[in-house]
């Protein structure tokens, strides 16, 4: 097993985590959110993080996106801190400069789409590689072009975001994320803000890129039927601690814990577990 002193190292499955948590601890005010949290997620993983409102999963994405800082413990990207390293025994923040670095490693969807409303599509997607990566223009909109091929949107490139309808913007979100190449895709309750009928839509997308690459996912999401398609493993959190860590089919089918199978009759009604 990975020691303090010795990160990065493989798991006895001889996989390396991409992500892991060391002691966690993140707290707003006298608000302790997460306590003492360890886990990890190993590269080409998809990860999903069930659980009732409040009970720290957000909190875990927006952590790994560097939104927010750990008030104690560390986060670890491929074996190297995130936000803060152990030096002499002391805990030490690094340098923007180095978060930025391990950041534009790792790609977020939000729930309300957070596009620039002042530019258009095409400018969205190509924003962030031209600017934090460096792209040529030329090899941006080539690379934007394609994205928005993938997730259906040709005709869009010259549109501005409040011309399109909500699922449009989700897909527009996704393929901005997508235009860094990140090696971690998180995805905070992406079809929450959507009409029902267009969930579908937004998640057929997702399924494709599950399906197509190998980016390691950290999803949080209301979905459970998508929970259980895309995901390896699902974490079950409940005020800040994990209190169940299972394979898709066992997590909906078999839960062990009394808190989630709790849990999942209220979001899946009664009766349910087991039958999707
Ligand atoms: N910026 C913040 N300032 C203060 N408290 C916060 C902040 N962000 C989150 N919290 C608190 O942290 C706790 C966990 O919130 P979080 O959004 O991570 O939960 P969640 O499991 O994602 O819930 P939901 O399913 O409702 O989105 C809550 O008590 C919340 O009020």
């Amino acid at each position: 097993m990975p020691t303090p002193t010795d990160p990065g190292a493989p798991t006895p499955g001889g996989t390396t985590p991409i992500i892991e948590f060391r002691d966690v601890e993140k707290r707003f005010g006298d608000n302790v959110v997460l306590k003492d949290l360890n886990f990890h997620v190993n590269k080409g993983e998809r990860v999903t993080l069930i659980g009732p409102s409040g009970s720290g999963k957000t909190t875990i994405l927006r952590l790994v996106m560097t939104l927010e800082e750990a008030t104690d413990g560390m986060i670890l990207i491929d074996g190297d801190p995130l936000t803060h390293r152990i030096d002499g025994g002391k805990r030490v923040r690094l340098s923007n400069k180095e978060i930025k670095k391990t950041r534009t490693r790792i790609g977020m969807v939000f729930q309300q789409f957070n596009l620039f409303p002042n530019m258009t599509v095409l400018e969205n997607i190509t924003e962030s590689p031209i600017h934090v990566l460096g792209q040529s223009k030329a090899e941006a909109r080539a690379k934007a072009k394609d994205l928005l091929h993938k997730v259906g949107l040709d005709d869009k490139a010259d549109a501005h975001p409040s011309s399109l309808s909500g699922g449009q913007q989700q897909r527009v979100a996704i393929a901005r994320a997508l235009a860094m190449d990140p090696e971690i895709l998180l995805l905070d309750e992406v079809t929450s803000a959507l009409d029902p009928e267009i969930v579908d839509e937004v998640l057929g997308i997702l399924r494709n890129i599950a399906d197509t690459t190998d980016i390691t996912m950290l999803i949080v999401t209301h979905e459970m039927q998508f929970a259980r398609d895309v995901s390896d493993r699902v974490l079950m959190f409940d005020g800040g601690a994990i209190v169940e860590d299972a394979d898709p089919h066992t997590m909906f089918t078999a839960p062990t814990h009394d808190r989630t199978k709790k849990f999942l009759r209220a979001v899946l009604g009664e009766g349910q577990i087991g039958t999707r």
